[in-house]
Order: structure tokens, then sequence, then C-alpha cells
């Protein structure tokens, strides 16, 4: 499936591919939003639908610490074992279980302007078509409004990042570079409008008062990048803000991380005992390395912007699960237990080890990172549990 041209984005055509995969975007509720849901049976595991974005990249941080990945797709451009012994600086550092690993890497292209690495001639093309040829500078040039622009970025925003100002830089050079801008930019005015309530867009956490400032500087260098005048409803106070919350509500982090596959699979070999227990131990050991000599990473590459991904809701019982199976941007969302037609599909926005805690500490996950109050099954379903249940959850809330 090739990548949507932002002018696209809420093509009828679109609208269709939706009814083909077997799902529907319907309003819920005034709390939630619209949400998407089941237009046939799933089964546990089956595939609901597979997307790729409207636009991706990878993380400031992850590509300045030399983490190597297709700068349109997102792939792997290394093993998971060359990948640790350059963060953990041990040369002859050895993964055990090689089956576990990616081992067929693709031949690298390079972009002849900046040297941005690709996957394949298709990746080039498409980066070069969709936003590149409007972002195509060297990153060295440090009066560049680019290098400025994520220098003010990296500033705010550290490790574990979640999120990248280029997502919103590649978003508008999609719109200059489509066939008519001015549809172009009407239809992601629709994709925010439809997109990000009224109360996500006066308080996404990117746009809380601490921020004014670095807001400011984002937009002006942003107005730089663009200097268009097609653009400039997006460069007004309201608009970039509008673009801040679409990205901060909906951005998804594409997990493409080298490391992270060979973990993953890892972790489903039949191993047992001290064979299970060694391995584990061996992890564990490799990811605190990790912590100490480059920080905390998340297990994601970049983030994107999806279409129908983004009409996705959380629950905290949720029936569907978003993977990459391609390692590269491409998404699956899968049904993790049967789902009968009808009836809405709901992914985790919270990770299994917060999944797994009390209402209290999953609440506050949610309103402190996606500033939303959980109005979910299980949430209604456990109002009568006590605010907090566990000394861990304790824990949580003095700190
Ligand atoms: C990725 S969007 C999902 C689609 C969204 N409902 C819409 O109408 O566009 C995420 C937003 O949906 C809402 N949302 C998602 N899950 C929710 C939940 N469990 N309870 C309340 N609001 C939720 C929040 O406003 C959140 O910022």
């Amino acid at each position: 499936m090739a990548t949507a041209l932002v002018s696209d984005m809420y093509t009828a055509a679109e609208q269709r591919a939706a009814s083909v995969t077997a799902v529907e975007e319907r309003f819920i509720s005034q709390a939630m939003g619209r949400g998407l849901f089941a237009t046939r049976q799933f089964r546990e595991d089956d595939l609901i639908f597979e997307e790729t974005p409207v636009v991706s990249c990878q993380f400031v941080y992850n590509k300045e610490y030399g983490y190597r990945a297709c700068d349109q797709c997102l792939r792997s451009l290394e093993t998971a074992e060359c990948n640790v012994r350059r963060l953990c600086q041990e040369p002859l550092l050895v993964l055990p279980h090689p089956e576990c690993a990616d081992t067929a890497l693709p031949a690298v292209l390079l972009c002849p302007g900046c040297q941005a690495e690709y996957c394949s001639e298709e990746c080039r093309r498409e980066a070069w078509q969709q936003h590149h040829q409007l972002l195509c500078y060297a990153p060295s040039h440090s009066d560049h409004p680019l290098t400025r622009l994520l220098v003010e970025w990296k500033q705010h925003h550290y490790p574990p990042e979640t999120l990248s100002i280029l997502l919103l830089a590649r978003l508008l050079a999609g719109v200059l570079l489509s066939p008519d801008a001015v549809t172009a930019s009407a239809s992601l005015a629709r994709f925010c409008h439809a997109s990000v309530s009224a109360r996500d867009a006066a308080s996404h956490k990117l746009l809380g008062p601490e921020f004014v400032q670095h807001i400011h500087a984002l937009r002006t260098l942003m107005a730089e990048v663009f200097p268009d005048p097609r653009l400039a409803e997006w460069m007004s106070e309201e608009g970039f803000k509008s673009l801040l919350a679409l990205v901060g509500s909906n951005g998804q982090g594409v997990a493409s991380s080298p490391l992270a596959r060979w973990v993953t699979r890892c972790d489903d070999l039949p191993l047992k005992g001290q064979d299970r227990d060694q391995l584990d131990a061996f992890i564990d050991n490799l990811y605190e390395k990790l912590d100490s000599t480059v920080g905390t990473f998340l297990n994601t590459e970049g983030s994107g912007l999806y279409r129908l991904q983004s009409l996705l809701n959380h629950s905290c019982r949720p029936n569907a699960i978003v993977t990459f199976p391609h390692n590269s941007h491409t998404l699956q969302v899968r049904a993790v237990r049967d789902i009968a037609p009808g009836q809405p599909v709901f992914i985790s926005y919270l990770d299994d080890c917060t999944l797994a805690r009390s209402r209290h500490s999953r609440r506050k996950t949610l309103r402190e990172n996606y500033v939303f109050a959980c109005a979910c099954e299980r949430c209604d379903d456990e109002t009568i549990q006590p605010d907090v249940t566990s000394d861990e959850d304790m824990d949580d809330d003095e700190q």
C-alpha cells in the first residue's frame, strides 16, 4: 500500500478503503469522540487492517545517537548486534540466539544532497516527492532554519521521545508538494478539525503554559523553513497549535527497532529453567548497560500519523493491538480476542506493565500523558476500587 499523500487524507477513496478493511468510523460519546467499529466478525489474532502513515519520521535523539533507519519508512539499517555494540561502546559484544535477529539488511541508498539514508529506491523517490525536496539540507549548516528548529525542539524534548517536530515539517512540505496545495491545506484542516477535540487543542501537554515561549520560537522557525504564503494559515498561532495538538494526540510510535525485535523473539523462544533465566538476565543486563551509556530510549524508532489508526480509542481492556511486523512504519491492527460485528475496536495506549496496575494508576498515566479521563468499560467496572490499591501505586503517587 503506498503512503497516502496529504491531499488524499480525507478522500472518498480512503473512506472506501476503510470499509474494505471491515471497520467503520462512528461517533461514540462526547467523552470519547469518534471511534472505529468492526463491520464483520474477527477472531483472536485476525488482521483487522494494515496501514502506512500519512507521514512519519525518526526521533531526533535516535538519529543523533546514530540509530540507523530508512529516512522514509524507518526500516532499520543495522542488525541488533551492530546496534548494541555501538550504543554500549563494546565492539566485541555478541548477542546470543542469532536466529532471533534480522540478518537480511537492505542495501543503503543515499540522498546525494544531504546523505539521508534509504532502504530502497522506492523509499528515496517517495520521500523526495512527498517532502524531501523541500527539506533536503546539510545538518552541519548550523544557520539553516531546520537546524535551528531541531535545536529549539531538543532543548525541551528529551528521550524517551514520543514525537518529532519534523513530523509537522513533513506534513507542511506535503501540502506544498501536492498537485493542489489549496485543496491539500483544506484537507489537512479537516483532519485537524475532526481529530482534535476542543479540549485536546486547549489542554494538550505540548501546549502547556510552560511552553509558550518555546511554541513561539518553533512557530517562528517553521515560518522561516516555509516562507510560503500558501501556508500562512498554519503559521498563525492558532493554526500552528492545532497542528501540534494533532500530532500530540494522534502520533503513533513506530516500533521498528532491531533490538526490540530481537528481544521480542527471544521472549517467544520455548526455553525453560536455567536457559530462560540466563537469557532474561543477559537482556536485563543489556538494557542496564544501554541505560547507562545512552539513557532511556523507547523501543520505538520514530513516530507516524495514521489516518485510520488515529481513530482508535484506548481501553484498559483492549480487544486489538498495534504491531509493526514488516520492520517499517507500516502498521497492522490485530484482534487480541474475538470481536463481533458492530463492536468498537479498542487498543491500549498503555504498556503491559501499566495496564496491569490499579484503576487509579492507569488513569493517572493517561491523564498525565494523553490528557484525558479514561471512559473505558474496565475503568467503569472498577469504580468501586479504592483510589490507590498497592504500595507500588502509593510510591508512584509520592514521586
Ligand atoms: C487517537 S484519538 C482517538 C480518536 C478520537 N476519539 C477522535 O474522535 O478523533 C485519541 C483521543 O481520543 C479520546 N479518547 C481515546 N480513548 C479514550 C478513553 N478511553 N476515554 C476517553 N477519551 C478517550 C481522547 O480525547 C484522546 O485524546
